[in-house]
């Protein structure tokens, strides 16, 4: 495969680069359609990116490096279950999780389905009797509570969709632990009765430091005041590492299944997504996987040009390698969407953020776009000064509903004016001669206002992408969510990296065990750097003086 630099559709973009940045995005607008040519119907909603500075020919560049770079085969052969995940030989098969009957997915050559209707059959029928109260504690007493142990994939999105659809919730309390630090364990427990209390231990691998670490204090916290029988009606696993799960002493009735097909970060559609199912019931869990099946079913069906996932993923691109903009803030203007940038910020950034092609050459171009981001609500009052007046320029994805879950009167408009106001004033900016005349209408004398003037231009032309959807409901949070995972597995094909692996996260993880015998043991530290060894010396003196 030809470097991506060298092609001729990317030497091509480069140039519509620079002819736009002599532009400006308000300008574009002179053109009385451009709303309609740079918006697109999405399931569930809008998605409008005329507010970016990109113009036809520019978009229709894009769209050449998106043919050139083989999306639409590389989309069917992921689909097909080949081994896409190519450095772990491993297909990748999430949207298998929520496929309709008649698509009959395989993994590798095997077909997957019956193991899914297997699995979310296994769900429904625990989550019902834990809902219904039929599933008992070791004292007799229903469950009132359920803990959540997972971390990264295994806690970002079912914490993601339980905080979005909190409104549909009538199962048990639920709370999530994932940090390592005690603080978390220890304040959730202090709050709960082991009698009433259900935990859910989902790792893929089941060897995650951080989430066996939890699930041992919970274990000895259980078995404590309810003694070992006691696990069997407390303890749950998600893993496909059953073997271990089975070693923790979890009865393999209780252990779901995912499978290797299926990444961490694009599991929220498996077993992982067990605490939606105890939190909503298996009915919304099931609501969630048919709106992502309507996205799935747009990302595989549409043409390119009217493909939202795809076009989400051109524009990243355009802003990140043409445009010199690296980051991407996600900014949800609806507190459903509260932990939203959490989620993609691991979905995106773990899958993307490679440095190597596909087949191992160092890439010359930037990949995976730095995501991070708030509500953008709160953010307003927070970073945004950066956006409208710093000097980086930062990709922007506002994203809002036309139609309020709850909320009192007028709090929706008020929110929904907010967010347009914010892309206006990105966009629009407001220059000097505007911000003079402001200030002398208000009475400041003209020295006041030659001092003032550079400090309140905005240059604006700062563009911004909106999502609204019609209303947050559990189809469209899933059709959402399915949407930014395509945007991902298409940029990765863009910048011809591997999306589905994360070798990255396992050096510092080896690194650990060392780490922490030495920081319990008395010998001096051997073979660190110098930075490290005070660090330990400076934690012993302290560790030691406590004790
Ligand atoms: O589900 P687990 O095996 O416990 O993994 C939890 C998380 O930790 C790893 O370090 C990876 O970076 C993530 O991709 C993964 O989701």
């Amino acid at each position: 495969m030809t470097c991506r630099t060298q092609l001729p559709e990317w030497q091509n973009l480069a140039q519509h680069a620079q002819r736009l940045k002599k532009q400006r995005i308000a300008d574009l607008f002179e053109d009385s359609s451009r709303f309609d040519a740079f918006s697109r119907p999405m399931p569930f909603g809008l998605y409008d990116f005329s507010k970016t500075l990109l113009d036809q020919p520019a978009l229709e560049a894009l769209l050449a490096l998106a043919r050139k770079a083989g999306v639409e085969g590389e989309r069917a052969r992921m689909l097909a279950g080949e081994p896409f995940n190519a450095t772990e030989q491993r297909a990748v098969q999430h949207m298998a999780l929520r496929a309709a009957a008649d698509r009959h997915p395989h993994a590798l050559g095997q077909p997957v389905q019956p193991q899914i209707d297997a699995e979310l059959g296994k769900m429904e029928q625990f989550s019902d009797q834990v809902r219904q109260g039929r599933w008992r504690g070791y004292s007799g007493k229903q469950i009132t509570d359920v803990v959540a142990i997972g971390i990264g994939g295994s806690n970002l999105g079912p914490q993601m969709v339980c905080e979005a659809l909190a409104s549909y919730a009538e199962g048990p309390a639920l709370h999530f632990v994932s940090n390592v630090d005690g603080v978390q364990i220890s304040r959730t427990l202090a709050a709960l009765d082991p009698q009433t209390t259900l935990f859910v231990v989902s790792s893929k691998t089941f060897t995650t430091r951080e989430t066996m670490a939890n699930a041992a204090t919970a274990r000895r916290w259980l078995v404590a005041h309810g003694g070992e029988a006691a696990v069997a009606q407390h303890f749950v696993a998600v893993t496909s590492a059953v073997d271990k799960a089975r070693a923790m002493g979890i009865s393999p009735d209780n252990i779901f299944a995912m499978w290797d097909w299926v990444g961490g970060r694009f599991s929220l559609w498996s077993a992982i997504g067990l605490p939606i199912a105890l939190y909503l019931g298996m009915p919304i869990f099931r609501q969630i996987l048919a709106g992502a099946r309507v996205a799935d079913e747009h990302f595989t069906d549409a043409p390119l040009e009217q493909n939202v996932p795809v076009l989400m993923a051109l524009l990243g691109v355009w802003h990140i390698n043409f445009l010199g903009m690296p980051t991407h803030a996600i900014l949800p203007y609806d507190q459903a969407l509260k932990y939203l940038p959490a989620y993609l910020q691991q979905a995106e950034m773990e899958s993307n953020g490679k440095s190597v092609t596909r087949t191992g050459n160092p890439v010359a171009y930037d990949t995976g776009a730095i995501v991070w981001g708030q509500l953008g609500i709160d953010g307003q009052h927070a970073f945004y000064q950066l956006l409208h007046q710093g000097t980086h320029e930062v990709a922007l994805d506002f994203i809002g509903s036309a139609v309020p879950v709850a909320a009192p009167e007028g709090h929706h408009e008020q929110l929904l004016a907010n967010m347009f106001a914010q892309t206006q004033a990105l966009m629009n900016g407001c220059d000097v001669d505007a911000v003079r005349k402001d200030l002398l209408a208000r009475g400041y004398n003209l020295d006041a206002v030659e001092q003032l003037v550079p400090h309140k231009v905005h240059r604006g032309n700062r563009g911004s992408c909106t999502f609204l959807l019609d209303k947050i409901t559990p189809a469209s949070l899933g059709s959402l969510v399915a949407l930014y995972e395509h945007k991902i597995f298409v940029q990765g094909v863009l910048w011809d990296v591997c999306s589905f692996d994360q070798w990255g996260v396992e050096l510092g993880k080896q690194l650990i065990a060392g780490l922490e015998q030495q920081l319990t043991g008395t010998e001096p530290p051997q073979g660190q750097d110098s930075s490290t060894t005070g660090l330990i010396n400076y934690y012993r003196k302290l560790s030691h003086s406590k004790a």
